[in-house]
């Protein structure tokens, strides 16, 4: 038997980063930035007004008050656009927009809310500090700063960033494309009915959204029959469009354990028993150059697996550090008992009142998809924890939400 670490250890040095892919800015949501994207120019690329109002000398309106308001003679309207040639002398003012170019000559901005609104002459009744409502030439920008980085997931803010320094395309580490496929004998599509002996499938489905809130691309493939030709034949005709295969079931003991027996000495995969639970029966290896995650078939076990193994080498693909989902220390709301010598796995909730609470869900077998569902969270007990008590400690990974 060997340990998770050791598994991951396996896995990890085998999965590399995609390579880069040149994106329009829109079709890269979601991606991971290939290369930093710097601003060729200083943002704002000009200085300009923060509000609607008047572009004004600030000496001229030091005096300025509600009984006493400054009149200065309006000589021109500054819109957004405007290509900033305007210019002002002392003693004058000009109406300017918000985001218009600030006229030369001109060191504050009096919102209209501080004046009559005048057209031909406009009454300020309140002073201004010189920079009053300016905003400066790459006060938010400087010329030349890294404003993504490699390694950032581009989500909007990214997005808005990276189109507002001028870019319409970007290098990218693309969605790993994963195909999820399930096999079994007694699987059968939801929406149709079951006989005797059936099941409605339900790993594909779960895979594939655990793949996409990875960051990833999920393909469904229809679940094949248990006959070794057609499993083996299935995989290889998926290869052409998946970064990585995962699959379930056929990994354990039986005697119709089709991935294994089709798999075993085919490219490097190898198959062992990996010190947890659930997901003890695991495979992994290189079919072709592609890796491929052979996760067990009931339901849990296949779960915990994706997370634990596959999501790992899921973000190492995105060209991101292979982290595990966000852990936190929580207490324990009840005694939990864990097998000696396995990583354990709980499904639990996890609540916060000043700090975090964990309470494991009453049932915790491995096709006991209902516990799953209801979860929002895994406690881990380490390999040699055999029992833990109510107020100790955990280790609590928190599922997607
Ligand atoms: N003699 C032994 N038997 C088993 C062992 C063992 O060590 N010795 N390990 C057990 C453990 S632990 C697990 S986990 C399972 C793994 O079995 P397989 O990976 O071979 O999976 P299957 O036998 O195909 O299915 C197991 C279970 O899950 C259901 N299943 C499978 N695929 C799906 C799917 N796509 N959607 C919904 N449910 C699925 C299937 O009907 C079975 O009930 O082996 C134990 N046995
Ligand atoms: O290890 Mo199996 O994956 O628990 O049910």
């Amino acid at each position: 038997m060997r340990s998770v670490d050791q598994h991951l250890t396996e896995i990890l040095g085998s999965v590399t980063a995609l390579p880069p892919l040149d994106l329009a800015l829109l079709e890269a949501q979601g991606t991971v930035l290939a290369e930093p994207v710097s601003a060729p120019v200083p943002l704002p690329p000009f200085d300009n007004s923060a509000m609607d109002g008047y572009a004004v000398v600030a000496a001229d309106i030091a005096a300025a008050t509600e009984l006493d308001p400054v009149r200065l003679p309006v000589v021109g309207d500054i819109v957004a656009g405007d290509s900033g040639v305007a210019a002002i002398r002392p003693g004058l003012t000009a109406r300017i927009m918000t985001g218009a170019p600030l006229p030369a000559g001109a060191d504050a901005v009096i919102p209209v809310e501080w004046t009559d609104g005048g057209n031909a002459t406009v009454r300020i009744t309140r002073p201004a500090p010189p920079g009053n409502y300016i905003r400066r030439s790459g006060e938010d920008v400087r010329e030349g700063q890294v404003v993504a980085d490699a390694g950032m997931r581009l989500n909007a803010p990214q997005i808005g960033m990276i189109a507002a320094v001028g870019r319409s395309r970007v290098s990218v580490r693309p969605k790993p494309r994963i195909v999820v496929v399930s096999t079994g004998d007694e699987l059968r599509e939801p929406g149709s009915p079951l006989a005797p002996g059936e099941i409605w499938e339900s790993n594909s489905f779960m895979l594939t959204a655990a793949v996409v809130e990875a960051g990833g691309v999920g393909y469904r493939q229809a679940t094949v029959q248990d006959e070794p030709a057609k499993v083996l034949e299935m995989l290889q005709d998926q290869l052409v469009r998946a970064d990585a295969i995962v699959t379930t079931g056929g990994v354990s003991m039986g005697t119709r354990d089709v991935v294994k027996e089709v798999l075993t000495g085919t490219g490097t995969v190898g198959f062992h028993k990996v010190g947890m639970r659930p997901g003890k029966p695991q495979g992994f290896g290189l079919l072709e150059g592609t890796p491929i995650f052979t996760l067990p078939g009931n339901p849990v076990s296949a779960y915990v697996s994706f997370q634990v193994f596959v999501r790992p080498a899921l973000m190492a693909m995105q060209g991101l550090a292979p982290e595990p989902l966000p852990m936190v220390s929580a207490v324990l709301a009840e005694d939990v008992k864990s097998p000696a010598g396995l990583r354990h796995f709980l499904r639990g909730r996890l609540s916060f009142n000043q700090g975090y609470t964990v309470t494991a869900a009453d049932v915790q077998g491995s096709h006991q998809l209902g516990s799953l569902s209801s979860a929002n969270a895994l406690i881990e007990l380490p390999e040699d924890v055999e029992a833990m008590p109510a107020g100790s400690h955990v280790k609590v990974m928190r599922l997607p939400s």
